[in-house]
């Protein structure tokens, strides 16, 4: 069997209005032991389709090939009630803090709110597009938590219930868009990454990749495996809170996305949206078995913001 499963999410695709928890059992059982065992799975019919996968890729691709002083005024930090939504430029991250910066450059939707400045007097419907998709993405993230509380023998609601702030201020859910630009091998530098080694902070990610590879995750036997796209899919992966709220049923796999091969000049993109429960929710063991001490959600992110930019 391949190392990360693919699972049929048909019976609770995006439009089917609701279903039975007695109808999900198949789908959690398969949920379960994706989660389990690897951390990753991949959901087809899910609802959300390549063309509109495409479509935020064509349009965030514009964004990123702008000139530099024409990205800079939607910087990362540049709004007061939204410390992570804006641009981020290439090699400020290192999400390895022992390798040097990432390359890749990132725009992260994080706020919904009206006032926010949006780059759409070069690009037309730039905030349409990112938000549409956030929100189809919030949508099935939803609908996957229920599925996993489920699959646990929990009450359905007892993740969403500290998910009921997705897309406001009080609630640190973000998409992010990513570009990895064409890698000129000359100025590489020793040890550096598209994306180094790391695990996601919240509760689930979704990731959606162009069709360039390089995305790849670390097997229990301490393996890194390659997670290549599969068209029409969406990846899923479990994050570290959850792996804490789950007393590590859950695990949060390490992952990373690898340069291209020497002399190949071609860019990647992907769609990442990370799901963090509401700032003020206090993620417990679901078990009662106090594995893990209770951790406020924010605390715990700004926390890991904070190794993956250089403390201050
Ligand atoms: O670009 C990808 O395929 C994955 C990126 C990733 O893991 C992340 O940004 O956390
Ligand atoms: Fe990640």
């Amino acid at each position: 069997m391949a190392f990360i499963p693919v699972v049929d999410f048909g019976v609770y695709k995006l439009g089917i209005s609701d279903t039975t928890d007695e109808n999900l059992h198949e789908l959690c059982k398969e949920i379960r032991k994706a989660f389990t065992d690897v951390g990753f799975v991949y959901l087809e019919n899910t609802g959300i389709d390549k063309k509109e996968v495409d479509h935020v890729m064509d349009i965030s691709k514009k964004f990123f090939l702008l000139p530099e002083e024409q990205k800079r005024p939607f910087g990362r930090g540049s709004f007061t009630n939204s410390g992570n939504h804006g641009w981020v430029s290439s090699e400020t991250e290192r999400l390895n803090p022992g390798r040097p910066g990432d390359l890749k450059e990132a725009f992260n939707t994080t706020s919904l709110c009206t006032d926010i400045k949006w780059p759409s007097d070069d690009l037309e419907g730039f905030r349409d597009i990112q938000v549409g998709f956030f929100l189809r993405c919030k949508e099935l993230s939803l609908r996957v938590l229920r599925v996993m509380a489920l699959s646990l023998g929990l009450d359905s609601e007892v993740f969403l219930k500290a998910h009921s702030h997705i897309g406001s201020d009080e609630n640190g859910s973000t998409l992010r868009s990513l570009y990895y630009p064409p890698v000129n091998a000359g100025s590489v530098k020793e040890g550096q990454l598209r994306c180094g080694e790391h695990s996601d902070y919240g509760s689930i990610t979704l990731v959606f990749q162009s069709h360039e590879a390089g995305l790849q995750v670390l097997s229990r036997k301490g393996e890194f495996i390659s997670a290549p796209s599969i068209p029409g899919t969406v990846l899923i992966n479990i994050a570290d809170l959850m792996q804490r709220w789950t007393s590590d049923v859950f695990v949060s796999a390490v992952h990373r996305v690898l340069l291209p091969p020497v002399g190949d000049s071609s860019t990647r993109q992907s769609l990442v949206f990370f799901v963090q429960p509401d700032d003020d929710a206090i993620i417990t063991c679901c078990d009662g078995s106090d594995k893990y001490p209770p951790v406020k959600s924010v605390d715990y992110l700004l926390a890991r913001f904070d190794d993956s930019y250089g403390r201050k």
